[in-house]
């Protein structure tokens, strides 16, 4: 069963002349409980991919599915519902609330959906995402690792069909960045949680199981089992890095 699941997305931006076609007829499914990278050039698509597939854009044709639930035609409060309650993000910059500490920064979306927040089920991502000593911590006292951590949990808490991470390792150093990947390749593992993400790193994209390459707002291939080498390869091939 696909958790994601995109039928001819095309997303333009801007009118006439300057019209700048992001997303090409996109069709692709993504597999529940698995780990996808996107990857691609600069400026082929992928920010607008996640954006779509993530219920944060519109495409301006073609169909988005979350869980079976069809995006196209949802009104802004109900996109907002769904991203609230069913969709998890992570981002390059963390985007942590200074003023709270790690635990409020963590079941802030459940505040902010009403719902009750579940002492168990928060000690035991906490534990999962290695911050069992630090819940009392706000982000400045916390390294950038730590930081990513506390978003994985965050977008977590709310037991999400789909996580999102845009370059959610771009701002760490390679180790730290090594720790993040791991775990959440370890939450796709044990949890069975469906993970998504945009990344610029070879070294990254091999921690997933499938990786899509974009090219032109295309998706111009797919591999499974990567490994940073083939991935490197096929991105020169993509005239990635010329
Ligand atoms: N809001 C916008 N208005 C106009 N054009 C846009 C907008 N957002 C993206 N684009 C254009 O759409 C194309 C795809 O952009 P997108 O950000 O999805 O690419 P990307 O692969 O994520 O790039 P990068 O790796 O540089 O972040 C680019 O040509 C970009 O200039």
């Amino acid at each position: 069963m696909d958790v994601v699941r995109l039928d001819a997305v095309s997303k333009v931006y801007g009118k006439g002349q300057g019209a700048v076609a992001a997303l090409r007829e996109v069709s692709v499914g993504i597999p529940r409980g698995s780990f996808t990278a996107v990857m691609g050039p600069s400026g082929s698509g992928k920010s607008t991919f996640l954006h779509c597939a993530a219920g944060l854009d519109v495409p301006s044709s073609g169909s988005v599915r979350l869980g079976g639930t069809k995006l196209s035609g949802m009104g802004e409060d109900e996109l907002t519902e769904l991203r609230r309650k069913r969709v998890g993000f992570v981002f390059q910059a963390f985007n942590l609330v200074p003023a709270l500490d790690v635990v409020e920064n963590v079941t802030l979306p459940l505040r902010l959906a009403g719902a009750r927040v579940d002492r168990g089920r928060l000690e035991e991502i906490l534990r999962r995402v290695g911050l069992e000593g630090r819940a009392g911590h706000r982000p400045a006292q916390l390294s950038g690792g730590q930081q990513q951590r506390v978003a994985i949990a965050r977008a977590l808490v709310t037991r999400p069909e789909v996580v999102f991470g845009d370059e959610p390792t771009g701002a760490l150093d390679t180790m730290t960045a090594r720790d993040v990947l791991r775990l959440l390749r370890e939450v796709v593992q044990s949890m069975g949680q469906s993970v998504v993400m945009v990344t610029h790193d070879p070294l990254a994209a091999a921690y997933a199981d499938t990786v899509l390459f974009l090219a032109d707002g295309r998706i111009v291939d797919a591999m499974t089992g990567p490994t940073p080498e083939k991935v490197a390869e096929r991105m020169t091939r993509l005239g990635a890095w010329t």
